[in-house]
C-alpha cells in the first residue's frame, strides 16, 4: 500500500471486550476506509487487515481499466477475508479490516466466519467522495467507478451491528465519532 502520512492520537477511553472480534470499515471507494481503519487499528492495538491486498491481480487490472467487479470476483475474495479474520481471532488476536462491503450478502458472510463482527459504515455525498478519489495518488482504483460502486452499494439499514459515520469532516472527528459509536454498541 502506499505511504501514508501519519495520523492524530486518539483517546482510549473504552475497554475493548477479551475475546477476539472484528471491526469491518465498510464503504465506497474513496470514503476513508483504509485511513479509518489504520487509525482504528492503532488505536485498540488490533490487526489491520485491508481487503485491498487480498485481490487477484486479474480483479486489480480489471479496476484500473475502469470495469467493476461483479459478485462472482467478489465471493472468493470475500471467502479469503473470512478465513482471515479467523486466522487472526484463532491467534487470539481482534482486528480491524478495511472492506467495500457494498453488498448485504457478503457483509453477511463475515458475520458467519464466527468471529463476532460489528461495522463502521462510512457515508459522504457522491461530491465528496469524487473530490477525494481525484486527489488519490498511488491507488488502482478507477475514480471512474465510483458510480457503480453506488449503485452496488447496499445500504445496511436494519442491520443492527453497523454504526454510521458522516465523512463530511476533518478526519479526527471522522475517528472520534467512530470510537464513540463503537463504545455504545
Ligand atoms: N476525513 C477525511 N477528510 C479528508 N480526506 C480524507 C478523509 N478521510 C480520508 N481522506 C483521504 O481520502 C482519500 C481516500 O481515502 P482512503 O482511506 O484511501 O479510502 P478508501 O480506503 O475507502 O478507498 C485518501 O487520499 C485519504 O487520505
Ligand atoms: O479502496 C478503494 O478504493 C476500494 O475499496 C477499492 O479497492 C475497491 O472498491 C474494492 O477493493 C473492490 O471491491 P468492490 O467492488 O466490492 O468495491
Amino acid at each position: 500500500m502506499a505511504e501514508r502520512p501519519p495520523l492524530p492520537p486518539l483517546r482510549s477511553t473504552d475497554a475493548m471486550p477479551a475475546q477476539p472480534q472484528a471491526i469491518v470499515v465498510i464503504g465506497v471507494a474513496g470514503s476513508g476506509k483504509s485511513t479509518v481503519a489504520r487509525a482504528l487499528a492503532g488505536h485498540y492495538g488490533f490487526v489491520l487487515l485491508d481487503a485491498d491486498d487480498f485481490h487477484t491481480a486479474d480483479a486489480k487490472a480489471r479496476m484500473a481499466a475502469g470495469i467493476p467487479l461483479t459478485d462472482a470476483h467478489r465471493d472468493p475474495w470475500v471467502d479469503a477475508l473470512a478465513c482471515e479474520l479467523q486466522r487472526a481471532a484463532q491467534q487470539g488476536r481482534s482486528s480491524v479490516l478495511a472492506f467495500s462491503g457494498l453488498r448485504a450478502a457478503h457483509r453477511q458472510r463475515l458475520r458467519d466466519s464466527g468471529v463476532p463482527a460489528r461495522f463502521v459504515s462510512l457515508h459522504a455525498s457522491p461530491e465528496v467522495i469524487a473530490a477525494r478519489l481525484a486527489a488519490r495518488r498511488d491507488h488502482f482504483m478507477s475514480p471512474q467507478l465510483l458510480a457503480s460502486q453506488f449503485d452496488d452499494l447496499q445500504l445496511p439499514i436494519g442491520e443492527p451491528d453497523v454504526v454510521i459515520v458522516g465523512v463530511d469532516r476533518p478526519l479526527e472527528q471522522v475517528l472520534d465519532e467512530a470510537v464513540a459509536a463503537l463504545a455504545g454498541t
